[in-house]
């Protein structure tokens, strides 16, 4: 927070509606505002806005933070249930090394909240207290201390009040005898005040009126002390269920539906403490302009020299990774000497659940420090992430696919083995480059495995070894050296066995189209895979290498926490080239006899043609330099340098490359291009590709099997498969931004012809869907990119599967238990979002 003279910064949160303005504090003791000041804050009309202001305070004792409130009518409560939910939310965006769980101080005592990877909070409350001198009530206690179902009569009815204090007092009522309470007909702006300053409530009180909808679910309106009717109070939600259990009306496990929306309140047996989970949401950030007399205070955060709007500063952590002494080491501080810096966002904070990294180097350090200070600030930066990728990619490979690893982790072994052997001995630029690849892998482990030790044992980033890092960079790999390992029997699947599996074994569709004019280029794509590697993370890259070799100084990509590539794959260049790819499946089993590990695996052959290529035809050959076999795919590289809008295509705009084990084919594709699209879906586009790779085999022998299984087999034909006809028959109504997001994320199966009613027959599939067997699998993330924004290395993304034609939104639910997914989302329901390289944002086209 930054506090000049007469100028208050402020964030506004809510938590269900019930709205506070929060002030950084942490640099003193006591408020930077008076009581007074507060109620000019909270006034609608004259201030800001809010039922409240809340004070972020320094640490007191074994603590993190102290918190302290103002009502809107300048009093002080002891605790605020919704107002420390957004109180977590608005430290851990302030702090680089924000933990989970805060202890936090308040008048009320310890409360501790935890931040849920879905964004929720979960609150510790404590104890609630019951006896009627500490609440404190004049009721009398009708069992022992307690106040439970004490007449009380206002407004010429008596209700019957239950009277519980979570540390602030709450008296709460279900109705009168033999009446109950209907919310929608209570007039609270008449009672709420007549109950809050009652003569038997000597601190006035906070009152809740509830409405049984059945054991586990009650609506309630509350009139708050000091704020009147809000749309939602969390200690009030905690005493109300605290009361339900008290007069035997509601389990101990309960929702409270409040006017903002639902808490989920648990009173656990076992401790005697008070559980509350719900959301919390900033609004807006900005500076109070007439805070005259504010207390001194000097603290500026370092965030506000980076230029770069208010929303994004909240959310971003800031680093930057020096070298001394020979020693790389990261800080928080900003360092004009750093060799690198850069910012993090995590995908919780995103509309689209796509997270954001940006790294940049420093032209004064030579390209293998470069790189190696990236790394390991990425390593840094991303590491719960990358921990959370590791596991659940690793548990997929282990019990979803039941893979052998060591046979494979060997090879990727020697495979690293082989190549620092070659970067040491070959002199060429090409090598360079490599070497300088190879130090940035290196600085990705290092700088992961420091921010591990500095979090300590049993924290949530446990150390990784190396060999953890080749496997996440070569899980596409893996998956080609476990097929030559372990071959799968298509020839005695059930139809329905051997379609999901064709299906599904592929990765991703793609598209490149040419608007009709020619005036726009646009492009596509959609990833599928397990869902458990739905944790996405965009990177933009910015380095200052010597190497007179290198034409790519800056890269943006869609990729994944730990990974140097994309793997999806969707790349771009400042060298103004696109790259997109899509798996093609190996099913010649005689191919994977051509796998060495003496050769160049495939984050680092496209690493290294994205780097060094200025076109698509030196792309292509790029990837054909040692070429490992494995990860083998369909490859689009875009030239925008070739493409004038609105002119006739000239040869280069559009090169396909196409890997198999010994062989990458490549030709100049710009004018099938001319003719409107190129689509990509996970089958070779080259006749002696398809044919190596044994498609037409596979496809013949699953034709002969009968009908059910020829039909299955149509995935495997390049004009026939589900989705080259959706292409075929959509791809024309491609005009714009919009209308590519509506391809990408096309599922419309119910009514489709060509999906035939099935969820994972569709641009966008969804095994989740399919009835017959459900598998957390499919497409779950689609990118799309256009002429000029990809000149700016922009686009616009969103991860998750699709909801088009009002699909629900992915859950993981019981079903899909067995699929490990830490980290992540329960609910996947996101919107696009525009990734720049420079942190400012983007407007998103609809
Ligand atoms: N809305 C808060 C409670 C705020 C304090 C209350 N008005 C009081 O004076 O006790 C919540 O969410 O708990």
């Amino acid at each position: 927070m930054q506090l000049t003279q007469g100028v208050l910064e402020f964030c506004k949160y809510h938590g269900l509606g019930n709205d506070f303005i929060l002030v950084d504090n942490r640099h003193q003791e006591e408020p930077v505002i008076t009581a007074e000041q507060a109620v000019k804050l909270c006034d609608r009309n004259f201030g800001i806005g809010g039922d409240g202001v809340i004070f972020a305070l320094p640490a007191k004792g074994n603590v993190d933070y102290s918190m302290r409130i103002f009502n809107s009518d300048g009093s002080e409560p002891e605790m605020c249930g919704n107002g420390i939910r957004c109180l977590a939310r608005f430290v851990a965006e302030k702090d680089s090394e924000a933990p989970r769980t805060y202890k936090v101080h308040t008048l009320a005592g310890l409360i501790q909240p935890e931040l849920l990877r879905d964004g929720q909070v979960c609150v510790d409350m404590g104890e609630p207290i019951l006896d009627a001198q500490d609440i404190p009530t004049t009721l009398p206690p009708t069992e022992g201390d307690t106040v439970v179902k004490a007449p009380l009569t206002i407004h010429g009815k008596t209700w019957l009040m239950t009277c519980v204090s979570m540390g602030n007092p709450h008296a709460i009522t279900f109705g009168g005898a033999g009446e109950r309470i209907k919310v929608a007909d209570l007039d609270i702006f008449t009672i709420g005040p007549l109950f809050e300053v009652h003569q038997v409530f000597p601190v006035r009180t906070n009152t809740e009126f509830v409405e049984v909808v059945d054991r586990g679910h009650v609506k309630m309106v509350v009139w708050e002390r000091g704020a009147g009717r809000t749309l939602a109070c969390g200690t009030g939600a905690c005493a109300t269920v605290v009361a339900g259990v008290l007069e035997g009306k509601t389990d101990r496990n309960c929702r409270v539906d409040l006017p903002g929306g639902p808490l989920q309140i648990e009173w656990r047996e076992s401790n005697n403490h008070v559980y509350m989970t719900g959301p919390a949401e900033l609004v807006f950030a900005g500076s109070w302009l007439s805070a005259q007399g504010l207390r001194p205070a000097t603290d500026i955060n370092f965030a506000e020299q980076l230029n770069s709007p208010v929303e994004a500063r909240q959310k971003a952590v800031y680093g930057w990774v020096t070298l001394k002494d020979s020693i790389y080491a990261f800080t928080s501080s900003p360092d004009a000497d750093a060799v690198a810096s850069g910012s993090y966002i995590d995908a919780v904070h995103t509309v689209s659940n796509f997270g954001q990294l940006r790294v940049s180097t420093a032209a004064a350090f030579d390209d293998a420090e470069q790189m190696y200070a990236a790394g390991y600030l990425e390593g840094w930066l991303s590491a719960e992430r990358i921990y959370d990728y590791y596991i659940n990619t690793h548990e997929y490979f282990l019990h979803q696919l039941n893979a052998s690893l060591p046979v494979p982790m060997k090879w990727l072994e020697d495979q690293d083995s082989w190549v620092r052997q070659q970067a040491e001995s070959e002199s060429t630029p090409y090598w360079a480059y490599m070497k300088a690849l190879l130090a940035q892998f290196d600085g990705m482990v290092a700088g992961y495995q420091a921010r591990s030790d500095a979090a300590g044992d049993g924290s949530r980033i446990p150390p990784l070894t190396k060999a953890d890092f080749l496997f996440t960079n070569g899980n596409g790999e893996l998956y080609d050296i476990l097929d030559g390992l372990q071959p799968t029997d298509y020839d005695s699947m059930p139809a329905h066995q051997l379609r999901a599996t064709l299906a599904l074994s592929g990765r991703c569709s793609a598209l490149v189209k040419v608007t009709g004019d020619l005036s726009d280029l646009l492009m596509g794509h959609s990833t599928w895979d397990t869902y458990s590697s739905m944790s996405k993370l965009y990177k933009h890259y910015h380095f200052a290498l010597h190497n007179p070799a290198v034409a790519a100084q800056r890269m943006s990509f869609s990729s994944y926490p730990g990974e140097l590539f994309s793997d999806d794959d969707m790349y771009m260049m400042d060298s103004q080239l696109v790259v997109l790819s899509t798996t093609n499946h190996i099913y010649n089993m005689s191919l994977f006899n051509l796998l060495t590990p003496q050769s160049l695996v495939s984050w680092q052959r496209v690493r290294a043609a994205n780097a060094l290529a200025t076109n698509g035809s030196q792309w292509s050959s790029y990837l054909d330099v040692h070429n490992s076999g494995t990860y083998n795919n369909q490859y689009m590289v875009v030239d925008l340098k070739k493409f004038r809008p609105g002119h006739d295509l000239q040869p280069g705009v559009l090169w396909v490359a196409e890997q198999i084990p010994g062989l990458v084919k490549a030709a100049d594709m710009t004018e099938t291009l001319s003719r409107g699209y190129f689509p990509s879906f996970n089958v070779p586009y080259f006749p002696e590709i398809y044919r190596r790779s044994g498609f037409p085999a596979l496809k013949a022998r699953q034709e002969a099997r009968g009908a059910d299984y020829a039909d299955a087999a149509s995935w495997l034909s390049y004009q026939l498969a589900p989705r080259a006809k959706i292409f075929r028959r959509d791809a024309g109504k491609v005009a714009d931004l919009a209308s590519l997001k509506k391809i990408m994320r096309h599922n419309n199966y119910k009514d489709d012809p060509y999906s035939n009613g099935d969820p994972i027959a569709a641009i966008c599939g969804r095994g989740d869907l399919d009835p017959a067997n459900p598998v957390p699998k499919g497409c779950f993330d689609s990118k799309v990119t256009s002429y000029k924004l990809a000149l700016a290395l922009e686009a616009e993304v969103v991860n998750g599967p699709t909801t088009a034609y009002h699909l629900p939104p992915f859950r993981w639910t019981k079903q899909f238990d067995d699929v490990m997914h830490q980290g992540q989302a329960q609910v996947f329901d996101y919107e696009f979002e525009r990734q720049t390289p420079v942190l400012d944002g983007g407007a998103v086209q609809k």
